[in-house]
């Protein structure tokens, strides 16, 4: 397994809060596994998230993608090459169709497909939304519907990276289960590393490895 993504003597602590969230955390996430991080509500879930996806800075240690720091690398170029983001309300472009929303990400991080809306439209399928979805203006779409088409427009993106926050937390028990047999199809089958935040158990479960954030570090559950 190739080692993607190095966390290493992670300090975070937001300024106006005396205690810190976490305290030399050292961690490893490979490509081709599938990654739950479980934690009570303000643990800090979110926050891990957003210093993984290149959203804010460590105030101690750092994180290292590939082998080079996402300092080095630059924040700007690691958010749009390196990883994808996944979010609960799924934040697709409102005004535009499903297809519309993937292919304008595709574009934005210079994906290598060559027929990008071929290859849209293909992935689309793979998860159940035909043609015509595809073209109607996303809000259109359910919910599990939409969060499919977030998912594909990862798979579309060429980053190896794919960090998810609370992914199914809109969704009904059957939605929830098939959006995380997909992102397991994502890690296995494309070999990404995919990382997902859920306070769920039973999401957790279908994950290869379970990560519990408690008392400022990460313990191994899985
Ligand atoms: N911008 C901020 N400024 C100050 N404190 C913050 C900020 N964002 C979050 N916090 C605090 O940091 C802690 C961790 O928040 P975070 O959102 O990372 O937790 P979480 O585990 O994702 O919680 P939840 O499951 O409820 O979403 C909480 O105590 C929260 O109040």
């Amino acid at each position: 397994m190739t080692r993607l993504l190095e966390i290493k003597d992670l300090n975070y602590w937001y300024t106006n809060k005396e205690d810190a969230l976490y305290n030399d955390v050292n961690l490893t996430f490979e490509a081709g596994r599938l990654y739950a991080i479980l934690g009570s509500s303000g643990s800090g879930k979110t926050t891990f998230l957003s210093l993984i996806a290149g959203l804010d800075v460590p105030k101690k240690g750092d994180v290292v993608y590939d082998g080079k720091s996402i300092r080095k690398i630059g924040m700007t170029q690691y958010r749009n090459r390196c990883v994808s983001i996944v979010f609960q309300s799924y934040n697709l472009l409102p005004y535009m169709s499903a297809l519309e929303n993937i292919v304008s990400a595709m574009e934005i991080t210079h994906s290598k497909q060559k027929d990008r809306r071929a290859y849209a439209l293909a992935m689309l399928e793979k998860v159940g939304i035909t043609k015509e979805l595809a073209l109607k203006n996303v809000q259109h779409l359910s919910g599990g519907q939409q969060q499919r088409v977030a998912i594909v427009r990862a798979m579309c993106c060429d980053a190896q990276l794919v960090v998810a926050d609370e992914p199914t937390g809109n969704l009904d028990e059957q939605n929830s289960r098939e959006i995380i047999l997909l992102f397991k199809r994502l890690a296995h089958e494309q070999q990404k590393c995919v990382i997902v935040i859920t306070h769920e158990k039973d999401i957790a479960k279908e994950c290869d490895t379970i990560l519990q954030l408690k008392n400022k570090t990460f313990q191994l559950v899985k």
